[in-house]
């Protein structure tokens, strides 16, 4: 790649915003009296451009939705007729609550056009309909009521509120299922959006809490993307690096290693060996003491602050025990002799449903010679190449 090319990849971000800054400043355009009133839409519009770019479409179809009912607010006369607008939220909702519990696709797939057509399938026949049945639909809308038994009573509900209701309930249970940040923020903004229609919440407000949450999610999912282990979920070599920088002068590092791991995926399969580093990384990570990350293949390091080296032995001694005492069981479709040709040839080889996992630990302490980070560890990497030739799944301290 040319050098300038390079240059400007780097530097068009900080250049677009000098040029603005220098715009205001010579007063050939009035950035800020644009981005005040339209704070939502820039940020709803910030959020889906990162949606689209970072292939999330939840993101970038809760951003486009809510762009397209806050603009549609804002300039569409028609939608500020009677219940129009409630109809518009509510529809919207239902379209959050369906984002939910879809995955994240790039918006440019196959299934991804779909989804899009499927929204503008919706805005075309709201539109259709506005212009042919609109008494009827928003009767309908408004004064349908709908009685729910509840114990001891029956209570009525409009249709309104059983619509965001519905919405807001299928959400927080695919939240409460499947946990993650992106759920939970849909679960939010059909809140937000209950809250206009129910609460006279101004859909500025509304739209502009919206788009700075997603705007928060895109983050978060940036900062899992970089500091998080993809396939163990707990923080990576990067984050290791990042950590050491806050350490003291006294502390621990651990380097736990999984026995014979060469071996595992050479008979069962490499699906089987990233179950394993799974469920060694889960182990780790819960019962290590300190501060669990992935340094590399089957290798991991724990990080303890402070002097307490018998403590973090002791938690080091009961988390060896515990993946010891914790065999892997196969999965269905990773014995699924149909899987690989390989493992047709492996079958029988396994010994039954579970395999024994044993690590070996090495750990050293700062001091004496000991001081940086690299010392410490180098130094725990020398005493589980002990813990290796002295017979695997055991704990040995540098000396
Ligand atoms: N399934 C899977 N295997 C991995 C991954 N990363 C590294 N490995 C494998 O880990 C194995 C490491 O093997 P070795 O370094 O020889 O160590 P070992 O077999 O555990 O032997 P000892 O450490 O001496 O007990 C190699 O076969 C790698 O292919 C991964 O993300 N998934």
């Amino acid at each position: 790649m040319p050098p300038y090319i390079q240059w400007l990849r780097y530097s068009w971000l900080p250049l677009v915003l000098l040029a603005c800054l220098a715009a205001q400043y010579l007063s050939w355009f009035d950035f800020l009296s644009l981005l005040t009133p339209r704070l939502p839409a820039v940020l709803l519009g910030i959020s889906l451009a990162l949606g689209i770019s970072f292939k999330s479409s939840r993101i970038a179809f809760t951003s486009a939705l809510l762009l397209a009912v806050y603009l549609s607010a804002e300039t569409a006369s028609w939608l500020h007729r009677g219940q129009w607008f409630s109809l518009a939220l509510g529809l919207v909702a239902c379209n959050l609550a369906a984002i939910a519990f879809s995955r994240d696709r790039s918006l440019l797939s196959g299934s991804g056009l779909l989804l899009l057509l499927a929204v503008f399938a919706q805005i075309g026949a709201l539109y259709a309909l506005q212009t042919c049945c609109e008494q009827p639909l928003i009767d309908a809308w408004s004064a349908t009521v709908v009685a729910i038994p509840l114990p001891g009573n029956e209570v009525q509900f409009s249709l309104e509120m059983v619509v965001f209701l519905a919405a807001a309930l299928l959400t927080l249970l695919q939240s409460i299922f499947r946990p993650e940040p992106t759920g939970f923020g849909l679960l939010l903004c059909i809140l937000l959006l209950a809250a206009t229609d129910r609460f006279g919440l101004p859909i500025q407000q509304a739209a502009a809490a919206a788009g700075l949450l997603l705007n928060l999610l895109v983050l978060r999912s940036a900062y899992d993307l970089a500091f998080r282990d993809e396939l163990t979920g707990i923080p990576s070599r990067r984050a290791y690096s990042r950590y050491l920088l806050t350490l003291g002068r006294h502390f621990c590092i651990a380097v736990v290693d999984i026995d014979h791991f060469k071996k595992l995926n050479d008979r069962h399969g490499h699906q089987v060996g990233d179950q394993g580093l799974r469920m060694v990384a889960g182990k780790i990570a819960r019962f290590g003491g300190g501060r669990a990350f992935r340094y590399g293949g089957e290798e991991f390091v724990v990080v303890f602050r402070g002097r307490d080296r018998d403590r973090a032995l002791h938690s080091l001694e009961q988390m060896r025990e515990k993946i010891a005492g914790y065999p892997l069981r196969l999965r269905s479709s990773a014995r699924d002799p149909a899987n690989s040709a390989r493992s047709r040839s492996r079958r029988g080889q396994g010994g039954g449903n579970a395999i024994k996992t044993t690590v070996s630990v090495g750990v050293a302490s700062s001091g004496g010679k000991l001081r940086s980070p690299e010392e410490v560890l180098r130094a725990a990497d020398s005493a589980l190449y002990r813990a290796k030739r002295g017979g695997r799944n055991r704990v040995c301290v540098h000396s």
